[in-house]
């Protein structure tokens, strides 16, 4: 239960909710129990008039009599309805108030827990798979609003019923009472395990669905290579065999479930036979009149709506916790990487590694190693090495993605660590290795680092990043959908596009992480003759494979197994006759093989 103390602050929150809520709950309970009474009186009446109506057979009064009877009982009658009307208007309210504060709490609940995911680091994201994030910010939510919602109004629901029905049955007779309530704590105790049964047989199906999709999604994402390797009969088992564990466990659901209503409605009969059994005797004894009977036939069924929630209710409040546990696991994760600083100030961009180490928390892999270097303000450097030698470590390490435990990385003379970091990062202009991009329009995608931002400068972006005659082609232009339900771009062409939103942003430090491998030589020296002119006076820093993407910059850093082995100007590098050198021969080799 002390996990669900963290929703304390919402019920406080939403307190002009729950006040009038639960006093919506009181009136609706007093206007549900007294018809009992009424009915009770009802057939009273109507033996009393009976037996007079039988003493005047054959006089004329017979009649009169007959119209009074009938009077008083449509009076009855009338006020019944009455009651019951003001019954379901006051549990209009009820739900009006606490369920709507309910879905105010998973409201305010999903976007909290939206807004710390966001907060938290690269690293969480590797740690922890996209599905659970996913789950805890939607399903197990879910289960903590069953609480705030449903779970606290029945609570209230039950004890006001239970405390009214039992009041009245002791008070009309308590032998009876006592025969009456005898069979229901054995009903609560069923209900309780079995509900708890049922949940934990309904959890095991909900797991089984999501892996179920999790399979199909992954399954027709990869249809291309599925079909290209003739694996259709494969997988088709494979969906079967999945299909199958969840059919097996969905039918032993049904099986607990078709127990439960029985059962209810066995011990139920159980109390009335009881009712009507003892209830006969005290009458015979004249302890109790017949329209007694009819009252508690009426409180037994009353009865068994709020002892059939108490049993629901107790797994909802189990389910809750447990919900609520996994989710203060997440948001009780502080942020790795904190922004101290408030101040807003446009960077020059005079980067400085000075010793840097890093390695990866989570696999334990040394990246960089003792790594120093400068960028100064409007230099354009590039960085190459083997694949794995730490090129893309060290742009996430200048975006401040992950901070160094060894030597530090300085921008403008400040610790990178002392820096505002989004008014950092909003700066940086990045292009990463694995494109990425949203299921919208072009245009959005290119406009997305913006908040504001004109036809126009979408245009100019698309033009600088050499894709703009790609998209004019397309038939809706700049407001074609990309993605799911959209068009699929070639990889050059997303490459582009991805290029287009990290430039419209006017970057100070811009940087390209191997993003021209799928672009033509042609179209490559296009991008690259238009940042010379987009990015003078900033940063511009290009991670490459290919020498002849480099070969102009200021600076070339080349990394080999998370060290700087060599640095310094193209001819300045071959003049060493070391590993860029010989990097340069063999794509010269390559481009010679090429060309016979
Ligand atoms: N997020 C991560 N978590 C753990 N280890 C990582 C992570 N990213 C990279 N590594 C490891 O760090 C090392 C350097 O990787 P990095 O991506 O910086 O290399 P790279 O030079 O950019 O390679 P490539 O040219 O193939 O993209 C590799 O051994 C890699 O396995």
């Amino acid at each position: 239960m002390k996990h669900l103390s963290r929703l304390n602050k919402y019920f406080l929150k939403y307190k002009w909710w729950i006040i009038p809520g639960s006093i919506f709950v009181v009136i609706s309970n007093i206007f549900g129990v007294v018809p009992a009474q009424v009915i009770g009186y009802a057939v009273d009446l109507i033996t009393e008039n009976v037996h007079v109506y039988n003493l005047f057979s054959g006089f004329n009064r017979q009649e009169i009599v007959y119209d009074i009877f009938s009077s008083n009982l449509l009076y009855f009658g009338l006020l019944v309805v009455l009651l019951y009307i003001l019954r379901g208007l006051f549990l209009f309210f009820m739900r009006q108030t606490i369920i709507l504060m309910s879905r105010h709490i998973e409201f305010d609940m999903k976007n909290d827990i939206y807004q710390h995911y966001q907060k938290l680091s690269l690293g969480f994201y590797r740690r922890n798979n996209t599905g659970d994030l996913m789950n805890r910010a939607t399903e197990d939510v879910n289960r903590v609003r069953m609480y705030v919602g449903p779970a606290i109004m029945y609570t209230i629901n039950t004890f006001v019923l239970s405390v009214l029905i039992i009041w009245s049955m002791f008070d009309v007779n308590s032998k009876l009472a006592i025969y009456c309530l005898l069979p229901l704590p054995f009903l609560v105790i069923i209900i309780y395990y079995v509900n708890t049964l049922i949940f934990k047989k309904s959890g095991k199906i909900q797991e089984r669905l999501s892996d179920l999709s999790s399979f199909v999604q992954e399954r027709f994402s990869g249809i291309r290579i599925i079909k290209s390797y003739v694996r259709e009969d494969y997988t088709r088992n494979m969906f079967e065999i999945q299909s199958n564990e969840y059919k097996k466990d969905s039918m032993s659901l049904v099986k607990v479930s078709a127990l439960f209503y029985p059962t209810m409605l066995l011990l139920i009969g159980l109390s009335t036979i009881l009712t009507i059994y003892i209830g006969g005797m005290q009458v015979i004894n004249g302890n109790i009149t017949a329209g007694n009977i009819a009252e508690f036939i009426i409180y037994i069924t009353q009865l068994t709506f709020p002892v059939t929630m108490l049993g629901w209710v107790t797994s909802l409040v189990q389910r809750a916790a447990a919900s609520q546990k996994r989710i203060n696991e997440f948001l009780d994760i502080p942020p790795d990487i904190q922004s101290k600083s408030n101040d807003e100030t446009e960077i020059n961009g005079h980067i400085r590694f000075e010793n840097v180490s890093f390695t990866y928390p989570d696999t334990g892999i040394q990246a960089l190693k003792n790594v120093s270097f400068e960028i100064k303000s409007g230099e354009f450097v590039a960085i190459i090495g083997k694949t794995g030698s730490g090129k893309s470590t060290m742009a996430n390490l200048m975006m401040r993605m992950y901070d160094v435990e060894q030597g530090q990385i300085t921008v403008d003379g400040q610790p990178i660590k002392a820096l505002n970091l989004k008014n950092y990062r909003g700066q940086i202009g990045f292009v990463p290795q694995e494109v990425f991009l949203f299921s919208d329009t072009i245009k959005n995608n290119i406009a997305f680092g913006l908040d504001q931002v004109t036809d126009d400068e979408v245009f100019d972006a698309a033009k600088n990043a050499s894709v703009y005659h790609n998209i004019i082609d397309f038939d809706e232009k700049f407001e074609t959908m990309l993605g799911e339900r959209g068009i699929t771009l070639s990889g050059g062409q997303k490459q582009r596009v991805s290029i287009a939103r990290a430039l419209i942003k006017s970057p100070k430090i811009l940087i390209f992480d191997d993003c021209l491998s799928a672009v033509d030589t042609k179209t490559e020296e296009d991008i690259l003759q238009n940042l010379g002119k987009i990015m003078q006076g900033r940063i511009t820093i290009l991670i490459a494979h290919r020498i002849s993407t480099i070969k102009n910059a200021d600076k070339i850093l080349v990394l080999d197994d998370g060290k700087i082995i060599e640095q310094g100007t193209h001819n300045e590098l071959l003049s060493l006759n070391g590993a860029y050198t010989d990097l340069y021969n063999n794509q010269l080799l390559e481009e010679e093989t090429k060309g016979i």
